[in-house]
């Protein structure tokens, strides 16, 4: 074996296994406080620590909505949260056999001389967070690149500056047992079309796996978290069937088999959209080696979201919302998803032009 061997190896690759069980995905609920800020203030809520609080409660206690998720990936503020009744958002999960994971990056900056390119940081200190995540009880980690399409984008240096740093943030990860999530997110904003889309998703990729190559990350304990490819939200939109086929022809090319699970990211996809999209590829008759999943923020939070709307008195009826929703993902893992799941508020389009924070 080529990869770097830590004393973790083996809970790495049980614990990325058991994230790609198929029928489960991942609920991102990561969002730093500047974006769950955008989140709540499109609900008129206060973006004050107990209002977070709120929602994580509401979104974690949801009856039965955990069997249908391996994990949850969480915000640092929220690791270290309690229910009202002074249980450890943590002990919830782990009681319903979900994994605790956490967001480690810190966010985008520009790379100077890019037409608005940008890098991830949050290497500062990464080795000894990891190790304070993991005493905390995350098994796994995140870190979200982003890459955007333009007539001269990605450059060169973004695809290779992205594909470095997600490949030493894995490595770090693995050093200090936590399953790095890897999630180089091309952004839909643009004119562009679906093969355009295809081709740039499949360069980013191809450089990614490279990297984690040379930085002997073992795949076998890593997942991927790459956007569908679709064409650009300014192009008209296409099929479900037709992401699909661009979308596992894309990975088919570039993944390796030893990674275990691609869990999608919805990337301002309505909630409907992104489990057809899911659905569909789950339904293509061809070699899959992985399994295919999810780990959506706003496509499995926005109607929970809006019907809660920052009332205790609606709680019950928002967590129904959020059932329906992590149902109906985990169907579309199967390719048994019949469609339909879907109120008006599923459908709406949660996309956002230029999405960073
Ligand atoms: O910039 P932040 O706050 O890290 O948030 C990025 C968000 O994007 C995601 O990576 C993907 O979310 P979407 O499914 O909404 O695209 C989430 O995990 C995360 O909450």
């Amino acid at each position: 074996m080529s990869a770097f061997v830590g004393k973790y190896a083996e809970e790495l690759i049980k614990n990325a296994k058991y994230i790609a069980t198929p029928g489960k995905g991942i609920l991102a609920a990561d969002e730093s406080t500047g974006t769950i800020g955008k989140r709540l203030s499109s609900i008129s809520v206060e973006n004050i620590e107990s209002n977070r609080q709120a929602l994580r409660e509401l979104l974690f206690t949801s009856p039965n909505a955990l069997s249908y998720l391996s994990g949850v990936i969480l915000f640092e503020e929220t690791l270290y949260q309690k229910t009202s009744d002074g249980k450890p958002f943590v002990e919830v999960l782990e009681e319903n056999n979900v994994i605790p994971g956490i967001k480690v990056d810190k966010g985008t900056v520009e790379i100077a001389g890019t037409n608005g390119e940008t890098t991830t940081q949050g290497f500062d200190s990464l080795g000894t967070r990891c190790q304070q995540y993991y005493k905390a009880g995350a098994r796994f980690a995140k870190w979200r690149a982003v890459l955007k399409i333009g007539p001269n984008e990605p450059s060169e240096l973004s695809i290779q500056q992205n594909a470095q740093g997600l490949a030493r943030y894995a490595i770090i990860c693995q050093e200090n047992g936590l399953v790095p999530i890897v999630e180089p997110e091309v952004l839909t904003d643009g004119p562009h079309d679906i093969q355009k889309c295809a081709a740039v998703t499949e360069t980013v990729l191809a450089a990614v796996y490279k990297a984690l190559n040379e930085h002997h990350v073992l795949l076998e304990g890593t997942l991927l978290k790459p956007n569908m490819v679709t064409p650009g939200s300014d192009s008209p939109k296409v099929a479900a069937e037709v992401i699909a086929q661009y979308t596992v022809t894309a990975l088919r090319r570039t993944v390796p088999p030893a990674v275990p699970g691609i869990v999608f990211l919805s990337g301002g996809q309505s909630e409907e959209e992104a489990t057809l999209n899911l659905d569909a590829m789950n339904k293509l008759e061809v070699l899959k080696p992985w399994t295919l999943s999810f780990s959506f923020g706003r496509a499995l939070q926005q109607s929970t979201l809006k019907t809660w709307a920052g009332k205790k008195e609606n709680v019950p009826k928002a967590q129904e919302a959020f059932l329906s929703r992590c149902k109906a993902n985990s169907e579309a893992t199967l390719g048994k998803y019949g469609g339909g799941s879907a109120g008006g508020l599923a459908s709406e389009s949660l996309f956002v032009k230029g999405y960073k924070y």
